[in-house]
């Protein structure tokens, strides 16, 4: 477990006189410990009791920081720890919901039959109909085969419904898409690609997600050609975008034109290739790569870019390091050369953490929690199912990236992903880009 990635919520007691809550905030912060929100649960006379939201490093981190506080002493004592994301998740978290009510039988036979039945015909007779008719335009499949689920490998797709859910939610609450969970028990390409195929008339888009690689490149661009609708791998393209976006704010800040710039890519799976491939797309002249795998290596080289030996050679040669092998801890802060930009974007653990990568001299880092894909793909599929894109391309990509950039605060390195502007702006330029494509 890295660093403060360990949530979990302390119920404390403390004597109700002031200064106490100061004593046990002191003792979590002397041990690092990461203080979230504090709730104050019941006020008595004699005690209070308050839930403080704690991150930690990992369980043993835990128990000193609840040690620490114990013994404290002075009527001071943590009651219970509770896992608050655990707990969040109980009973999933999506939900089809009904967007009519039933109140009445006038309701139902609107709603259902025999009322349905015109428009079942309506829509037989005009296929096109189904857009206004049925939210199909309006649902996208968050498919997975469950290779490679954030940075913890092949768990499987039961074991990566949680992401699902998560990456549905997010369509929902920033978007108003439903996203629905397709979790396959195949990741053989053929499989996968027929599957979809045979399920794609429900849905207005795919994204496809935590999908290994190699695999998930002959999928997506497989399904890219056989399907009349969009179909986007967000491990590849969003994060591609949000990763271009950041590289693109940070080299404004310290004044290097990224195209000149020497850029590193640490990684070249899903995410790392298709970062490359993007930021060779933009321009990018220097474009550095390495992976373990020499398979990995050699689709860098076909697709242009040059090859590193190792990830040594980029963090001593590179200006800008982006690293995404889902490695924690992977570069040591003595790899970070004075005024680097690094983007460590593994998850749910960083190749190093941003304040290391500070301290050991980097003009600008960010992990994976701040630059993420959730600032690119809900708008990206915003934006292609209003102007009623075909397909995700390039251009639209690159429009997303400059959007997001765009809706970036002065000082920020990339927008907060709870501003509803970033995904307004970045469905817009996404729509922008599809009607002139359409225009031509
Ligand atoms: N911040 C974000 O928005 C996103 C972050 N990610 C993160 O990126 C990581 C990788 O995800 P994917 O590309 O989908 O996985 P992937 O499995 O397709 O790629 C990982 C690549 O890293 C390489 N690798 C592993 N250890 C290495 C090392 N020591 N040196 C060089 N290369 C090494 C592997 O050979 C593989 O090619 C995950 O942790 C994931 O959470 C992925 C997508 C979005
Ligand atoms: C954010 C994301 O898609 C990932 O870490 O895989
Ligand atoms: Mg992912």
């Amino acid at each position: 477990m890295g660093h403060g990635q360990f949530l979990r919520n302390l119920i404390i007691e403390t004597p109700s006189k002031p200064g106490n809550l100061g004593k046990v905030t002191m003792a979590i912060g002397q041990l690092n410990g990461d203080i979230g929100d504090i709730q104050t649960i019941k006020v008595g006379t004699l005690s209070t009791i308050r839930e403080i939201a704690l991150q930690c490093n990992d369980k043993a981190h835990l128990e000193e920081i609840v040690e620490a506080i114990d013994n404290l002493k002075g009527g001071i004592k943590v009651h219970t720890v509770t896992d608050d994301v655990l707990q969040a998740h109980e009973g999933g978290k999506i939900h089809m919901k009904a967007t009519h009510e039933i109140r009445s039988l006038a309701d139902l036979r609107r709603v259902y039959t025999p009322g349905v039945a015109n428009v079942c015909k309506t829509i037989q007779e005009d296929p096109e109909q189904a857009n206004y008719f049925t939210g199909i335009s309006n649902t996208v499949a968050i498919v997975t085969d469950g290779t490679a689920i954030l940075g913890l490998g092949d768990i499987g797709p039961v074991a990566g419904m949680p992401v699902m859910e998560g990456k549905a939610v997010l369509f929902d609450q920033f978007v108003g898409i439903s996203g629905v969970p397709i979790l396959l028990d195949t990741s053989d390409p053929d499989q996968v690609v027929e599957t979809v195929k045979h399920i794609h008339k429900g849905f207005g888009a795919i994204l496809l997600e935590d999908i290994g690689s190699p695999h998930c490149f002959e999928i997506e661009e497989r399904l890219k050609k056989e399907l009349p609708i969009p179909v986007m791998h967000d491990d590849q393209h969003g994060t591609a975008v949000v990763a271009l976006a950041a590289a693109l704010t940070a080299s404004q800040h310290v004044g290097v034109d990224l195209a000149n710039a020497s850029v590193g890519q640490i990684g070249l799976g899903a995410a790392g290739l298709a970062i490359s491939r993007m930021f060779m797309a933009y321009g990018v002249k220097e474009m550095k790569g390495t992976d373990l795998n020499p398979k990995a290596k050699a689709m860098l080289a076909g697709f242009g870019g040059t090859v590193a030996d190792s990830m040594e050679e980029i963090m001593e040669t590179c200006d800008l390091v982006i690293a995404t092998t889902g490695v924690a801890n992977l570069i040591k802060p003595e790899m970070i050369r004075k005024g680097q930009i690094i983007l460590a974007l593994s998850n749910p653990n960083a190749e190093i953490a941003p304040d290391e990568a500070l301290e050991a001299g980097a003009a600008y880092a960010a992990d994976g929690r701040l630059v993420n894909n959730v600032l690119g793909f809900p708008g990206i599929f915003r934006g292609a199912l209003n102007a009623n894109a075909k397909a995700i391309t390039y251009p639209m990509l690159i429009a997303a990236a400059l959007a997001i950039v765009d809706s970036t605060k002065r000082d920020d390195l990339v927008p907060h992903p709870l501003d509803p502007n970033v995904h307004i702006n970045v469905a817009l330029a996404v729509e922008r880009v599809v009607y002139e494509e359409q225009a031509k």
